[in-house]
């Protein structure tokens, strides 16, 4: 028997990120690069405000008439003219004189107050322009400004949104301040998912004798896609090394004929007799085979952790693949732990490594001398610390004999957890009231 190389999850991230380099870069419209990475620094091109604009509705006057003015002792200013919003500014007051003005339009020369209209004789504005209105206008309060200055936000030169930020809605709205109408971001990862494994069935069809729904597929197509990927997905590929090679180089055309940047397959890569991808990636059973030199770079190795022990790296005719285990919880915590930080070193997340927060066990639970346990948690209330084992959709029914090990295969947990508690290989036990380290789920 052989024995695999012995990793840490530390060791098999560090493997798995070496395999692949952010992907290329280029200018998008800002409406379609919302999830997208940020690849170049957004520059303002424009002050802003692009020129002192007033922050109110109201006149525009000169401080030098209206220092002093109240209720009690209003001053009358001649009411001269109106400038809107998108008014390119024009003529201003004269001593004595007030410009009807809105907010949001430039503050015409010589004005550099502006008076709200509640602090005047009219009150409010009726709707349209000044005609017919007072041509006389009583000031009852100027002690604020309510100007906003030119550049007061941003000065044109500016860095207004610093690449490698996954850009929001916010970001874009702040691009397009700034004068853009693209931005540079790297191009979405092209993942490609397999699952392997002859006792799957599509979801939604009966399985019948034997067989299960293939949902590792699903899980990690949607993982993918969340996470900002094109994915291709292949469900079912069936336990034969053939069957395998065919999937493989019929995805690595999924794409429009472009190379995918990422392979991901579940399943077949422990011990079984049927175990292909393992089969696939040996470089004994390899040897001689038609597909012998579409594999490089190929590891088989036993991570120190529980579950996801067996996992797979390699290229396949050059292009990065992890394989993953196949137990549904197995194949989960490989996504959040290897997958994850590859796709995001892809799309250009300077960052790639998610941090763990700290939390407080709400439950003790055993856990393994020598592998790091990871383990599905929820939190016990919504904004609190407390997490416990996020359970399964039933508990063991009286007279029922509970199954032993990890519990790898009870995929009805995914559907309770919002983090993933990872607890140190040398810990045996977690005590209520221990301090817990945890990976919080989107
Ligand atoms: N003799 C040994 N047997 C096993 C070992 C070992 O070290 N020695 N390791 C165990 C561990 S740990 C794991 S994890 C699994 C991983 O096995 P594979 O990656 O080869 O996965 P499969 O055998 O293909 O499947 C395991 C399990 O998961 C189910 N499965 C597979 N694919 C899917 C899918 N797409 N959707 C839903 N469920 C899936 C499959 O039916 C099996 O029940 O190996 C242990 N065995
Ligand atoms: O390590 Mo396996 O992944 O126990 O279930």
């Amino acid at each position: 028997m052989t024995r695999e190389p012995r990793r840490t999850i530390a060791q098999h991230a560090d493997d798995a990120l070496a395999l692949v380099r952010p992907t290329p870069t280029a200018p998008v419209p800002l409406d379609a690069a919302v999830g997208s990475v940020l690849a170049a620094d957004v520059v303002s091109t424009l002050d802003a405000p692009p020129f002192d604009a007033s922050a109110m509705d109201g006149y525009a006057v000169r401080s030098a008439d209206v220092a002093g003015a109240t209720t009690a002792s209003p001053v009358v200013l001649r009411v001269v003219g109106d400038v809107a919003a998108g008014d390119p500014g024009g003529a201003g007051p004269g001593p004595g004189e007030a410009v009807r003005i809105m907010t949001g339009a430039p503050v015409p020369a010589g004005a550099d107050v502006v008076v709200p209209v509640e602090r005047t004789s009219t009150g409010r504005f009726a709707p349209g322009a000044t005609g017919g209105a007072p041509t006389t206008v009583a000031i009852h309060d100027a002690s604020r400004r309510h100007v906003r200055p030119c550049g007061e936000d941003v000065r044109r030169g500016d860095v207004v949104v610093a690449a490698g930020v996954v850009l929001t809605a916010r970001h874009v709205s702040v691009a397009a301040a700034a004068g853009h109408a693209t931005v540079t971001v790297h191009r979405a990862p092209r993942v490609a998912v397999l699952s392997t494994g002859s006792e799957l069935v599509a979801a939604g069809t009966a399985p019948g004798p034997g067989r299960i729904p293939d949902s590792n597929s699903v899980l990690l197509a949607a993982s993918a896609r969340a996470a900002g990927a094109d994915v291709v997905r292949r469900g079912g590929v069936g336990d034969a090394a053939g069957a395998l090679v065919a999937a493989l180089d019929g995805v690595l055309a999924a794409f429009d004929g472009a190379a995918p940047d990422l392979l991901v397959s579940t399943g077949g890569v422990s011990a079984g007799a049927f175990d292909v991808v393992r089969e696939v990636l040996d470089g004994a059973s390899r040897a001689g085979t038609p597909w012998e030199s579409a594999v490089t770079d190929a590891r088989l190795v036993a991570v120190g952790m529980q579950p996801g022990k067996p996992q797979g790296l390699a290229r396949w005719r050059g292009v990065p693949w992890l394989a993953l285990p196949g137990n549904p919880v197995s194949a989960f915590v490989s996504f959040e732990l290897f997958v994850r930080p590859v796709l995001d070193r892809l799309r250009g997340v300077p960052e790639p490594r998610r941090a763990l927060v700290g939390r407080v066990a709400g439950e003790g639970w055993p856990s393994p001398a020598g592998r790091e346990q990871l383990v599905l948690v929820r939190h016990t209330a919504p904004d609190g610390t407390e997490v416990v084992p996020a359970g399964r959709a039933r508990e063991p029914r009286p007279g029922e004999t509970p199954t032993h090990g990890s519990g790898s295969h009870r995929v009805s947990a995914l559907a309770h957890a919002d983090a993933v508690a990872v607890v140190p290989a040398d810990v045996t036990a977690v005590e209520p009231g221990d301090a817990v380290r945890v990976l919080l789920l989107d």
